[in-house]
């Protein structure tokens, strides 16, 4: 079974597609077949009738295996919006059954699977559902991408309890310099490593072109030790 990791953050843009596509290329550098998934892409192009997302794209980049669109990004809509008004604006029910099913199944052709969401926690892919619901059917640890702007204490923190109230593991967060004018960006950071026991894995910098980090190699090597021997997915007071 492939190590899979379930990428979230404290909201939209704050750079989870950014963060997800580090960790695909260190574990990729690192020997690991990898692959990564969008389970929910709203805001995609359309080019020759085949719907293509630009998190995909990213992923796509990193990885070092490949897989069918249908798999790694199965439910694409065109507008930039919450994934359940473009799906009901399409007439597509969103099941996370079936994305469960292809996630076993990018894990049987990969050794690791980067599952990033869509928006926040609890972005609703449907009037039921959010991505809260979509992660727990999973079971996968769950990384916590903190986008570090003003406000991103309180959001960090309400991720974090929401994702152990599942009964999730929060296998390590990274802080992402979205805001070059942060102010007091060190002591914010500090506040952070303070109260969220859960690993740093990275730290990455504020860059235009963003595609220039290489997540530490310990950090991928703190990930696989953790979680590839028998690691409970689920903390075991939810057991
Ligand atoms: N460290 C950074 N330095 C500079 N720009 C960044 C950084 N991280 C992210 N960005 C930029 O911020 C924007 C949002 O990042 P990204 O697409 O990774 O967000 P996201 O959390 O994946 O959003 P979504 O919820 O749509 O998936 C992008 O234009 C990206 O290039
Ligand atoms: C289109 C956008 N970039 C994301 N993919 C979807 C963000 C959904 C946010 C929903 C919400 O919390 O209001
Ligand atoms: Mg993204």
């Amino acid at each position: 079974m492939a190590l899979r990791f379930f990428i979230t953050g404290t909201d939209t843009d704050i750079g989870k597609t950014v963060a997800s596509a580090q960790l695909i290329r260190g574990f990729a550098q690192m020997g690991y077949k990898t692959i990564g998934m969008k389970p929910v892409a709203s805001g995609c192009e359309r080019s020759n009738d085949i719907l293509l997302n630009v998190d995909v794209a990213s992923h796509c980049r990193a990885s070092n295996i490949s897989a069918p669109l249908d798999l790694i990004n199965p439910y694409r809509f065109v507008p930039a919006i919450s994934p359940h008004l473009a799906a009901r604006d399409a007439n597509v029910e969103i099941h996370i059954s079936h994305l469960v099913d292809c996630a076993e199944q990018l894990s049987n052709l990969a050794e690791v699977v980067i599952i990033e969401g869509a928006g926040g926690w609890y972005a609703p892919i449907s009037d039921q559902n959010t991505i809260a619901d979509l992660a727990t059917a999973l079971a996968a640890p769950v990384i916590m991408v903190v986008g570090m702007r003003l406000g991103c204490l309180n959001h960090a923190q309400l991720t974090i309890d929401a994702i152990e109230q599942r009964g999730l593991i929060v296998a390590g967060w990274i802080a992402n310099c979205i805001d070059p004018a942060f102010d007091r960006y060190e002591d914010n950071l500090a506040y952070l490593k303070k109260h969220i026991s859960a690993p740093l894995l990275a730290e990455l910098a504020y860059d235009e072109g963003a595609v220039n980090f290489a997540l530490n190699a310990s950090a991928i090597e703190l990930l696989t030790a953790n979680l590839a021997i028998n690691q409970p997915i689920i903390a075991e007071s939810h057991i």
